[in-house]
């Protein structure tokens, strides 16, 4: 056969043209040509020169070939387009051969053994197919056709399609067993005709031996292999077999759960309605829209076959981090704050206008508002809240109170919709290697306690507003309020002419006559012409993880990277995207939540991500916080609690990013999530003359729990690590989340700042720290506890939330589960620690005076030389040496005639410059540097990880490793010597 040539690649235009780059020649340079830090480039693929002339086989045979293969082709091509599009697989790893072969021999089976043939050579087939397998040669067909499939769509999955051969044989030899028990178990000698109808040979042989000792024992014992069968078959280890079950149900019905008990509940979809009263239709757009992309046997419509994928990362406008209600990231006209949800409106229940609405509120003003007339509003919130459950019950109970309380004050929260189970992810998330990986069951987090939407509180509150605004002549009225688990904003709206300051200036009158100390005025609520005024509840209520990533917004959005937040102001579930934040800083006061609200973010990430699609960096110098967490596959290299160790795992992240980068650059692609997605299609071809087998990379998440504790030891170090990735990491599906409880200038740089745009403050203790993290005031108002104020990128206001919890007990149970499913394999390279520079060979035995000298000088911000000579009792030469010694490190400035140098090293960065003077510190306990093929090796074994580097490949890796110098990484040993620098921090 002629030799096949790879074909051009598809993204040729694309990524020629972006990349500028020349074609190189096949042979790739040696590994020692290579630059320090540079990574392997990517060969343009050419035609393979043809080693020797081919021996061609005689004209039939080729057209014989050539029909099998058209016809495989064919046929492996239809079935392909069935189901999830697998059309683009390469052409060099179709086995669409062996697919046919399959293919007619269950055609051939068949047809002897359903269609009641008879006949000389029918009989002859019949007979030997019924002798060898009994009534079980019936069921040959479907399962040959189902590996024929198998073999078709995937073919490279060479252990996954052994696991199904394995799998149909033992279901072959248990079903002919049974069959053996259940015919009388014939003998082979004298009733072939029993045989041939009970099962066969094979059910004597395999059955045969077992019903001799105890027919019931082989009923069991075969019965048994057959199930065990099936679970092969089906990839499904015992403990998910629920799960299973659960989304074979789901996908049988052809319902996602929260439609089924949405319909259930008899859900008159009321949500549809916009604030306009206008049906928005919004319910059929998101359940259409998560069909809409898929056409029939799940191709894409109107994909554009040309392109190299059907749809980039860049596509999306008005990109946000915050998930919305409908799953959809909405307009930026919407605000920061999505816009708030009428209340739903239960089945039978008319639903007020915007006109009748309106209409209550100026009756309400004008005093004219009764009971009844606030009726339309009450009913309907208190119908559905009853509907579903056990909120209901409560806010009923005492709304009834309220109701004669503050008749005209309606309550604006959102009613939760009916909230459904996590819909377990019904495509099989087998991981590479052929490993079936099954997510933690929803029940693992255990449901909050029901939210109230009013209290007698409530209304206490409503009474004294509105008797302070009387007792001022302040011509202003509560119109209504809206209950969050922590406070409840109570909305004040002002009549025409008064000025806003006439309510903001009462800020302490209001406090005073609510009793709290914790009272923030928003100017106006977002998106509202109203002020809101947040007051503490008297009875808090526990916002639990497991509710929040159980709520439609989390349900509906299948990214990894999604978790839990908590709830908002208005009890509705705030849910949001790592990916999209992109990078998050955490910061607030001890005891304010930060760590809870780490917890939470990892639990989300375990409950919804597999460790192939995102793996963590964990960084925890407190060493208390995350140790629950050690141990689970989605961990990269062991938590790392040594603030040394971190900053430069940091470094290893920066190179994690170039790699990423240089194989985007590579192949023509803007964001990791499109080459991942080219990398699934088989779009992306390694050099021919690699060995490299490209996979898909998985997000990484770096979790440093505080910040502080890096700073101390490394300053311009971290900073400067955190800033390259913070910059550039978020195409490369790298994220960063930086969690601190010193929100102070120096921890919190402006730098850092800048480039980490999204910011979660939970109670600061000054209104200082509260502007270091959000650029406002706000965050030292806040009362602790998990109250935070959420501004992600893009938002202007920061939204109010009360921060998911999640137990001790929950978190273990989760972490249980994951790491029953996999163990975790490390990356060795992360821990690897360039060999560190030695003394520098022209500091030779000076070392110590120049120490001295350093000190001297950076203490007293003062360069001179004849300084040195006095304090340090040198001679003139000398003092010239060592002042020539701190202007090559960079401590001073050049020399300025007889005027005293710069100093360019602050008194805050003389331990750091100390101990890259030093050097030894850190070399002398740096771990031997593996070579690379065990660098190679062990990122071959990391499955899913970018994947299986050669030692080639890898070259570029060391490099970097080599060349980085260890000076820049001080020892992290502080003034008092104490090289543990973090215990400093009392803990
Ligand atoms: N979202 C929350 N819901 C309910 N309680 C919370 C929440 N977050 C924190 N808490 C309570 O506050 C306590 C302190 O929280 P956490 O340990 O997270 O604070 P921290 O900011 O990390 O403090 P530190 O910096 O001292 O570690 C918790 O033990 C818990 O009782």
């Amino acid at each position: 056969m002629a030799t096949r040539t790879s074909p051009a690649r598809p993204s040729a235009g694309r990524s020629g043209g972006t990349s500028g780059r020349s074609p190189k020649s096949t042979n790739r340079p040696a590994s020692s040509d290579k630059q320090p830090g540079t990574q392997p480039r990517a060969q343009p693929r050419t035609k393979a020169p043809d080693p020797e002339p081919e021996i061609r086989p005689i004209w039939p045979a080729r057209l014989i070939a050539a029909c099998w293969q058209g016809i495989g082709h064919l046929l492996g091509g239809v079935t392909r387009r069935m189901g999830r599009d697998l059309s683009a697989l390469p052409p060099e790893e179709r086995r669409d051969g062996s697919g046919l072969f399959f293919v007619l021999l269950a055609a051939f089976i068949a047809t002897f053994e359903w269609w009641g043939l008879t006949g000389g050579f029918v009989d002859g087939v019949h007979g030997v197919l019924r002798g060898t397998f009994g009534w079980f040669a019936v069921v040959l067909p479907p399962m040959l056709l189902i590996f024929a499939i198998r073999v078709f769509r995937r073919p490279a999955d060479v252990r996954g399609n052994n696991r199904v051969a394995i799998g149909f044989s033992l279901l072959t030899l248990a079903g002919t067993s049974l069959a053996h028990v259940g015919g009388g178990m014939p003998g082979p000698g004298g009733d072939f005709a029993g045989l041939q109808a009970a099962g066969g040979m094979l059910g004597f042989l395999a059955g045969g031996l077992l019903a001799g000792v105890n027919v019931w024992l082989a009923v069991a014992v075969w019965s048994v292999l057959a199930f065990v069968s099936v679970l092969i078959l089906t990839a499904t280890p015992f403990r998910a077999i629920p799960m299973r079950l659960r989304a074979l149900y789901e996908a049988l019905m052809g319902q996602y759960p929260d439609e089924a008990a949405m319909d259930a509940a008899g859900h008159d979809q009321s949500y549809l309605y916009d604030e306009d009263g206008q049906a928005s239709g919004r319910d059929t757009e998101a359940r259409v829209g998560r069909k809409k992309g898929k056409g029939l046997f799940g191709r894409k419509r109107g994909a554009d076959d040309g392109a190299l994928l059907d749809g980039y990362v860049g596509d999306e406008a008005f990109e946000r981090a915050l998930i919305d209600d409908d799953g959809t990231h909405p307009a930026p006209s919407a605000g920061a704050v999505p816009a708030r949800a009428e209340p739903a409106v239960a089945p039978g229940v008319r639903r007020p206008t915007q006109a009748e609405i309106a209409a209550d509120k100026i009756k309400a003003r004008q005093g004219l508002a009764t009971s009844t007339d606030a009726a339309p509003v009450t009913e309907a919130i208190s119908t559905v809240a009853s509907g579903i459950g056990g909120a209901g019950s409560t806010s009923t109970g005492s709304g009834a109170a309220a109701t004669v309380a503050a008749p005209t004050v309606p309550v604006l929260s959102r009613v939760p919709a009916p909230q459904p189970p996590i819909p377990q992810r019904t495509e099989q998330l087998s991981l590479a290697g052929d490993v079936t990986y099954t997510l933690p069951d929803a029940e693992l987090l255990a449901p909050g306690t029901p939210p109230k939407e009013r209290s007698e509180a409530n209304d206490a509150v409503v009474a004294a507003l509105t008797d302070t605004l009387t007792q001022f002549n302040v011509d202003a009225q509560v119109t209504g309020f809206s209950r969050g688990p922590t406070v409840t904003r109570y909305e004040i709206e002002l009549g025409s002419g008064t000025k806003v300051e006439r309510v903001t200036q009462l800020s302490k009158n209001i406090s005073y006559a609510v009793a709290s100390a914790d009272v923030r005025i928003l100017s106006p609520i977002p998106g509202k012409s109203a002020i809101g005024i947040e007051i503490p509840n008297t009875d808090r209520e526990t916002v639990s993880l497991g509710d929040v990533l159980r709520s439609q917004n989390a349900r509906r959005n299948e990214h990894p990277m999604v978790m839990g937040v908590g709830k908002d102001v208005e009890g509705g579930f705030v849910v949001a995207n790592l990916a999209k934040m992109p990078h998050l800083l955490v910061a607030g006061a001890t005891g304010a939540g930060k760590s809870s609200f780490v917890n939470s973010m990892i639990t989300s990430i375990l409950m919804r991500a597999t460790p192939d699609e995102v793996r963590m960096v964990m960084v925890d110098p407190k060493r208390v916080e995350l140790t629950a967490y050690e141990g689970v596959p989605h961990l990269i290299t062991p938590i790392i609690t040594n603030p040394k160790k971190a900053a430069e795992a940091l470094q290893w992240v920066v190179r994690e990013m170039d790699t990423r980068y240089d194989d985007l650059s590579n192949y023509g692609f803007k964001h990791i999530d499109d080459f991942n997605k080219a990398v699934r299609a088989g779009k992306v071809h390694p050099p021919v003359d690699s060995k490299r087998v490209v996979k898909p990379y998985p997000y990484l998440l770096i979790i440093v729990d505080e910040l502080a504790d890096l700073m101390m030891v490394a300053p311009r170090d971290v900073e400067d690590s955190i800033v390259r990735i913070t910059q550039l990491a978020r195409a490369a599906g790298i994220h960063l989340v930086l969690a601190t409880q010193r929100p102070s200038v120096d921890v919190v740089t402006g730098l850092i700042k800048a480039n980490v745009p999204s910011r979660m403050a939970f109670a600061t203790s000054s209104v200082t720290d509260s502007r270091v993290v959000l650029d406002q005031p706000g965050a030292e108002k806040l009362i602790g506890q998990g109250d935070a104020l959420f501004l992600p990128m893009g938002a202007s206001k920061a939204i109010r939330v009360q921060g998911a919890w999640v137990t001790e007990s929950e978190i273990h149970q989760v972490v249980e589960h994951v790491k029953g499913q996999l163990k975790a394999v490390y990356r060795q390279d992360v821990a690897v620690e360039a060999p560190k520079k030695q003394i520098d060979d022209d500091i030779g035995d000076d070392l110590d005076v120049l120490l001295q000298a350093t000190e001297l000088v950076v203490t007293t911000q003062f360069g001179s030389t004849s300084m040195l000579q006095r304090k340090l009792r040198v001679g003139f030469a000398k003092a010239g040496r060592l002042m020539d010694l701190l202007e090559s490190r960079g401590v001073v400035g050049p020399s300025e005639g007889s005027k005293a140098r710069d100093v360019l090293v602050k008194p805050d960065d003389l331990a750091a410059t100390l101990s890259a003077l030093r050097g030894d510190d850190a070399a002398a306990q740096a771990p031997v540097s593996p070579s690379t093929a065990a660098l190679a090796e062990n990122a071959n074994a990391n499955h899913g990880y970018g994947g299986d580097l050669v030692a080639d490949d890898l070259a570029a890796r060391t490099h970097a490793v080599e060349y980085y110098d260890g000076a820049d990484v001080p020892s992290g040993e502080d003034d008092d010597g104490d090289s543990d620098a973090w215990s400093l921090t009392g803990r």
